[in-house]
């Protein structure tokens, strides 16, 4: 394989102990962030995910919960345990774990959520803040991708990046993260005509769609650099990504493996959004 291995296991690795370190720290002035994770009905990925959370939480000395929540919770009383939280000086992160129930409009969840405390990114303001390039809690799986890049020494300035998928959870905050990081960016969708042909044009090619394997060989340039946002469980229970990395790794110049490149990333994202409410609800931003 003559691609280089994005290793986001071992990327998300080195920012924990950084985080760590300021965790160390932070408690000396008897500080420690806190994230509660609110979990509605039994989705048994979500599961999975939110035990990751609340482990990584541990590791890193963080004050969290996990709030379990029925299936039949009514909107109306998740808005309520939201409040409670906001309200609670040992939270300084919020999350409602997505998928909700079909009952509960995430737009009323994602809304409710103290902006301060919104670690997840999804609030409007924090929307807002981004485009606008104020300072932000941002996004986990889009500022994710942002520090897998710069880290492992690709700088998003004046190449093409091209996005597939325009979610406003991952696309859109990703696209805009990278104009932010002065590349010029093309997002793509369900929609556009000749997707094959617009993923060529990439110096760095991220897919975050949901199709398992959909990026073949001939979607990418020689030596760019693909990162891959999908995560797919398959009729074995075996994950694979957008990308078919047998396909695509042999062309790419760096590419991101599923499991362990930007899954991991998203969880330590979160962490250090979490920190960084933290110090600011302390005064030390
Ligand atoms: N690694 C991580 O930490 C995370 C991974 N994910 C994964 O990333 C992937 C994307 O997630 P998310 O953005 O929430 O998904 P959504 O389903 O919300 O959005 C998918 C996007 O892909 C586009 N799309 C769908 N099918 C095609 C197609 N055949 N050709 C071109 N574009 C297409 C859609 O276009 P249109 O807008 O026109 O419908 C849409 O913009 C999923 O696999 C998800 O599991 C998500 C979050 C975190
Ligand atoms: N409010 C909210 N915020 C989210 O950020 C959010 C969400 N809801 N709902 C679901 C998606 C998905 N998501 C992932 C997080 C970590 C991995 C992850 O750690 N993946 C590992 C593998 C995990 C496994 O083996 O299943 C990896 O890619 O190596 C994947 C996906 C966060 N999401
Ligand atoms: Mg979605």
């Amino acid at each position: 394989m003559s691609a280089n291995l994005i290793d986001g296991k071992k990327i998300s690795e080195s920012i924990r102990e950084e985080i760590l370190a300021e965790v160390q720290r932070l408690s000396e002035k008897g500080i420690r962030p806190g994230l509660v994770v609110i979990l509605v009905g039994d989705d048994p990925a979500s599961q999975v995910y939110v035990r990751n959370k609340a482990k990584t939480c541990e590791k890193l000395g963080y004050h969290s919960e996990v709030m379990r929540l029925p299936a039949e919770t009514g909107e109306a009383e998740l808005l309520t345990v939201i409040e409670r939280y906001n309200a609670d000086p040992a939270f300084h992160g919020i999350l409602v774990q997505f998928p909700l129930p079909k009952h509960i409009r995430e737009k009323a969840v994602i809304d409710a959520i103290s902006v301060d405390k919104d670690v997840d990114g999804f609030h409007p303001v924090s929307v807002g803040n981004l485009v606008i390039g104020d300072d932000a809690l941002l996004p986990c799986t889009p500022s994710g991708v942002i520090e897998l890049l710069k880290r492992s020494g690709v700088s998003p300035a004046g190449k093409h990046a091209v996005v597939i998928g325009r979610s406003n959870l991952v696309g859109k905050p990703l696209a805009m993260l990278l104009l932010r990081e002065n590349a010029t960016v093309t997002v793509c969708h369900s929609r556009t005509a000749n997707l094959p042909e617009m993923a060529r044009q990439a110096d760095i090619l991220v897919a975050a769609v949901g199709v398992p394997n959909m990026v073949k060989r001939d979607w990418v340039k020689p030596g760019a650099v693909v990162i891959d946002v999908g995560i797919n469980r398959l009729p074995d229970g075996k994950l694979c990504g957008d990308v078919d990395f047998g396909e695509a790794a042999p062309v790419a110049g760096a590419i991101t493996p599923v499991p362990g490149g930007v899954g991991p990333m998203t969880i330590t994202m979160l962490m250090a959004n979490t920190l960084k409410a933290c110090k600011l609800a302390h005064g030390l931003g």
